[in-house]
């Protein structure tokens, strides 16, 4: 195994506008990679390079010491050790689950002991040894995912690339399956990449998340830290819940804002006597502390409540501040839709 690179990947269909452009990404070894990106931005043209797929028209794909492609050449996707796993599983119904999984080794010319051993190893991984007789259609959307993944486990590729795999499923299961896919890394040892437009399903599932937008890379970071520092608007807008607040700059390079610096900085902007420069701060929802209506006069930032809704733990407030800008928070008690609030933010990030 060795560690995949993207240089300067670049790919234009010919439509004069580059869908990926001077996209450059170190994959380590082993990794669990999450690309995450709004629909249409070109995860699945930036996977589908990396698999032999489309060949890029700029830059480079490296696997270790290997070139893989490049605008000049490119190796053909059987030729990778790589395996794709798709939306659609794309089992063959006739079929049962064993030689569904067992197929990219009959392909491969491998037969007897070793075929079977492989094919034995890689349902137990996913868990299903007891399912090898069954057909597809008797399996549950969750079990047939499963066959897939262990088909392209039976040749033990290098590099693993999902595809959206659980747009399909509804989110009980979707729960389930990340826990398989978190095991699946684990037991195979196998470098991930897991296309999604779902940021929940990337922070919980993968050890480097890479967001991109329009074509390229804006930010590549652990789930931890993408959280805690975005870059700019976009990776802010798109990581976790929370609302982009305008606010007076303050000059320097700190971007990590506690409660005495932001209140004056709040006070200005709501009561419009601020003027001059501005920045764009990330206020999550569990830095803003929200008070009742008893909080004395002039304490705190005045908010009206926008919007309420129920969680079970909590409820989720949309906020609107004198201003006309949205804050999100979260209430252990209940709060109506109108009620006034007063309302303290105790960290936020100059993005
Ligand atoms: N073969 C092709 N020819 C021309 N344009 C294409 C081709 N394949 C993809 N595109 C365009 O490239 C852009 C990126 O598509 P891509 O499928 O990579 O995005 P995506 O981020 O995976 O989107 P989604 O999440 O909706 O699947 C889109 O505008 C798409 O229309």
């Amino acid at each position: 195994m060795a560690r995949l690179i993207l240089n300067q990947l670049g790919k234009d269909f010919g439509t004069g506008r580059a869908v990926v452009s001077g996209f450059s990404l170190d994959v380590r070894e082993g990794g669990f990679l999450a690309l995450l990106g709004p629909s249409g931005c070109g995860k699945t043209t930036v996977l589908r390079m990396i698999a032999g797929f489309e060949t890029p028209t700029d830059g480079s794909v490296h696997l270790g010491e290997r070139l893989l492609a490049d605008a000049a050449q490119s190796l053909p996707p059987e030729k990778r050790n790589m395996a794709m796993v798709f939306q659609s599983y794309a089992l063959w119904p006739h079929m049962s689950v064993a030689d569904n999984v067992g197929y990219p080794l009959k392909v491969r010319g491998i037969s007897g002991e070793t075929y079977r051993t492989k094919v034995r190893d890689a349902l137990g991984i996913v868990r299903l040894a007891e399912y090898a007789e069954r057909r597809p259609a008797d399996l549950s959307g969750g079990q047939r995912q499963r066959v897939a993944l262990a088909r392209c486990l039976v040749t033990s590729p290098d590099v693993v690339l999902l595809d959206e795999p659980l747009a399909n499923l509804d989110r009980h299961l979707k729960q389930e399956m990340e826990e398989t896919f978190r095991d699946f890394h684990q037991r195979s040892g196998a470098t991930m990449i897991y296309v999604t437009h779902d940021q929940s399903e990337a922070m919980a599932l993968a050890t480097d998340v890479a967001v991109m937008s329009e074509g390229r890379l804006l930010q590549v970071a652990s789930p931890a830290e993408i959280y805690a520092r975005p870059e700019g608007r976009v990776v802010g807008g798109l990581i976790g819940r929370g609302a982009i607040v305008t606010l007076p700059r303050i000059a320097g390079n700190c971007r990590a804002f506690d409660r005495p610096v932001l209140e004056p900085l709040f006070a200005g902007a709501v009561a419009g006597t601020a003027s001059g420069d501005r920045m764009d701060v990330l206020v999550r929802p569990e830095d803003v502390m929200v008070s009742g209506e008893n909080t004395a006069a002039g304490e705190g930032i005045a908010a009206a409540v926008e919007s309420v809704l129920f969680e079970g733990e909590r409820y989720a407030l949309k906020l609107t501040l004198a201003d006309g800008q949205a804050l999100r928070a979260y209430s252990r008690f209940p709060v109506r839709t109108g009620d006034s609030l007063r309302l303290s933010v105790r960290a936020a990030w100059r993005l």
